[in-house]
């Protein structure tokens, strides 16, 4: 139960006359006449709807419960209220105890998300503390935040499972009331004055449904102001709120006191049977209701004696609590706690790390016997260092691929926690390169590069072997720099898999390995200046073939022919030393361009939902 009696500062919110609309109006007018709007339905995201209509009412200390079949608006008034949601298409007010929502407004609240947006290779308490670390005022001092996170576990009930993981696909961690329970108490180490949830009951049974609404109601009876939609809620749970409204098909249907929500109804004639669930019999009317229906029923609302006291209430301005300013904290420090649990992030990810180890070694000793007899032949001794400097590249530049998909997850973490103020973008780019980059792409890259090294004939010294090591990690981190852009472009594994996959191939047919360049269309041939595979292919050949003398075959020990006439037969320049570091210098830059990509692609990312 509640230790923390601390009190706060009533604060309200007001908000009058929201409308929300999506979609492009005039597209509608324009396209629908001619076209079916059925036949062209991929584009009906981008037409005009109007997603709220006149929605006005006020929210005070308390349980504030938004209501209403699903997809009438509750969530997107929720974000409205947190404002989360883009301007545009967005009209009327909202008001924090009576004044504009100052800047910080989005960092300063509490707001819990319904997929419970949490890092799922932490522990409870450790999540916990990165909340507290990252949040909390620079005042406040180490030994306070932990007690701070100790007393927000006690209250949560989360002692028992305190040190246990969240949990992955891989990992069983906590149950999902836990880590309901985790998501409020990443908020509460906090302490805000108005706390957002959006469907916190969704996919908990009902014992654990009716906690957390237990425990929500007893935060708001120290004087805080919880905001939330909810689903469908049983009469244990709707007997603790202290305003409900209902929303249909964007339309408020009413707000007001729970207790006068039968009595309302009953006064337009709709009569709830003994012992139904108020919450229910108001859902089934607004079920039931149309469009049209629920255009009457909000006008007839709007004259009730109970609209009228709330917009009494709404004038009054009885409220004048405001938000602590939000600081962020020092960059070193940001930097620190987001390398840190990237760190425990990528060890604790065994999709990840140990399987990227595992599948290079067993890769690398696969290479290595492929390529294991490398003769100083021209034939068949050239066609196989060709290859297997083509294969090595090819394996250094896609594995980095099976980064794509944690790359994606993560996404969601950073789109909530950038939208409510956790760090800059910044400390967040670079602690996931100063961190991922080394453990999950270096690492299984050297292993591989020693592996093929040692096992296969290539031309050996001491120079090379460097040389080799350094174009190595060059082509792996290609592939991460472009797994970083493209998880930053897109949220959909599939389109991200299509990007990546597409590029790799076009790059490859590019390289000069699988096709002469001088035989491709004289307007394609541009492609070959991007060609990541092309540069590092180029080289290792240079490395490879350079003062390697060649014989005619096994047997013969005629070997008159150089590597160098080889390069020279495949058009790759090689007579001096920028020859060789030109690609180098080639692949740097595509590297950079992929990386700074991915960061404006971060900074562009939607702050709105
Ligand atoms: N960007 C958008 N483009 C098109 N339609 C949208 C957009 N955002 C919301 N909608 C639509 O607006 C309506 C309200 O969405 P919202 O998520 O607020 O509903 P909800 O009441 O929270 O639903 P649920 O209870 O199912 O979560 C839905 O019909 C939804 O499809």
């Amino acid at each position: 139960m509640i230790t923390n009696q601390q009190e706060f500062l009533p604060t309200t919110i007001t908000f009058s006359n929201i409308n929300y609309t999506v979609g492009n109006e005039k597209l509608q007018s324009k396209i629908l006449p001619p076209w079916n709007a059925n036949v062209l339905s991929f584009w009906k995201s981008t037409l005009h709807k109007q997603i709220l209509t006149d929605v006005s009412g006020i929210f005070t200390p308390g349980m504030n419960a938004i209501l209403g079949p699903t997809g009438c608006g509750k969530s997107t008034l929720l974000d409205i209220l947190a404002d989360r949601k883009d301007r545009r298409g967005l009209s009327g007010t909202v008001l924090l105890s009576g004044q504009p929502r100052p800047s910080y407004f989005k960092y300063a609240i509490g707001y819990v998300t319904q997929d419970d947006t949490i890092s799922e290779t932490l522990t409870v308490r450790e999540n916990l503390l990165f909340s507290a670390n990252i949040r909390l005022p620079r005042s406040i001092n180490m030994y306070e935040r932990i007690e701070r996170v100790d007393q927000v576990i006690r209250d949560l009930d989360l002692l028992s499972c305190a040190n246990t993981l969240i949990g992955t696909d891989f990992v069983r961690g906590v149950s999902g009331g836990e880590k309901k329970r985790t998501s409020i108490g990443m908020e509460l180490v906090l302490s805000p004055n108005i706390l957002f949830l959006d469907e916190p009951t969704t996919g908990l049974d009902a014992s654990t449904a009716q906690n957390i609404m237990t425990y929500l109601y007893s935060l708001s009876k120290q004087g805080r102001t919880i905001i939330f939609s909810i689903h469908q809620p049983r009469y244990s749970i709707f007997k603790l709120f202290d305003t409900v409204l209902f929303l249909s098909s964007g339309y408020n249907i009413y707000l007001g006191s729970p207790l006068e929500v039968l009595p309302y109804f009953a006064s337009l004639g709709f009569t709830c049977e003994e012992h139904n669930n108020p919450a229910d019999f108001v859902l089934d009317i607004l079920i039931e209701s149309s469009t049209h229906s629920a255009n009457e029923l909000q006008a007839a609302y709007l004259q009730s004696n109970i609209a009228e006291r709330i917009r009494n209430e709404m004038q009054d301005n009885r409220y004048n609590g405001l938000l602590k300013h939000h600081t962020l904290p020092k960059y070193r420090t940001e930097l620190y706690y987001i390398a840190e649990r990237t760190f425990c992030n990528a060890l604790r990810h065994p999709g990840l790390v140990i399987s990227q180890v595992i599948s290079v070694i067993i890769y690398g000793l696969f290479t290595g016997l492929i390529f294991k007899q490398l003769e100083r032949t021209i034939d068949p001794g050239v066609y196989n260092r060709f290859g297997a400097i083509f294969f090595i590249v090819s394996c250094q530049a896609l594995s980095a691929m099976s980064a794509l998909e944690p790359l994606i997850k993560e996404r969601a973490l950073f789109i909530h926690e950038h939208v409510s103020g956790y760090y800059r973008v910044s400390s967040f780019f670079l602690a996931k390169l100063m961190i991922d980059l080394p453990l999950v792409h270096l690492i299984p890259c050297l292993i591989y590069a020693l592996i093929t090294y040692t096992l296969t004939d290539l031309h050996r010294s001491t120079d090379r072997f460097w040389f080799f090591i350094l174009t190595n990690l060059m082509a792996k981190i290609f592939g991460a720099s472009m797994c970083y852009f493209v998880a930053a472009s897109t949220a959909s594994f599939g389109v991200a898999l299509v990007m990546v996959v597409s590029s790799n191939v076009t790059m490859m047919l590019f390289s000069g390995f699988l096709i002469a360049l001088g035989s491709i269309v004289p307007f394609l041939r541009w492609i070959q200046w991007i060609s990541v595979f092309r540069y590092a292919s180029n080289a290792l050949a240079i490395n490879e073939f350079r003062n390697l003398t060649l014989c005619f075959s096994s047997e013969s020990d005629i070997c008159i022919t150089k590597g160098e006439e080889i390069l020279t037969r495949r058009q790759i320049p090689h007579e001096t030393t920028w020859d060789l570091w030109q690609n180098i210098v080639a692949l740097s830059g595509i590297i950079l361009a992929f990386f700074l990509m991915a960061y404006m692609q971060l900074l562009r990312m939607k702050k709105f939902q």
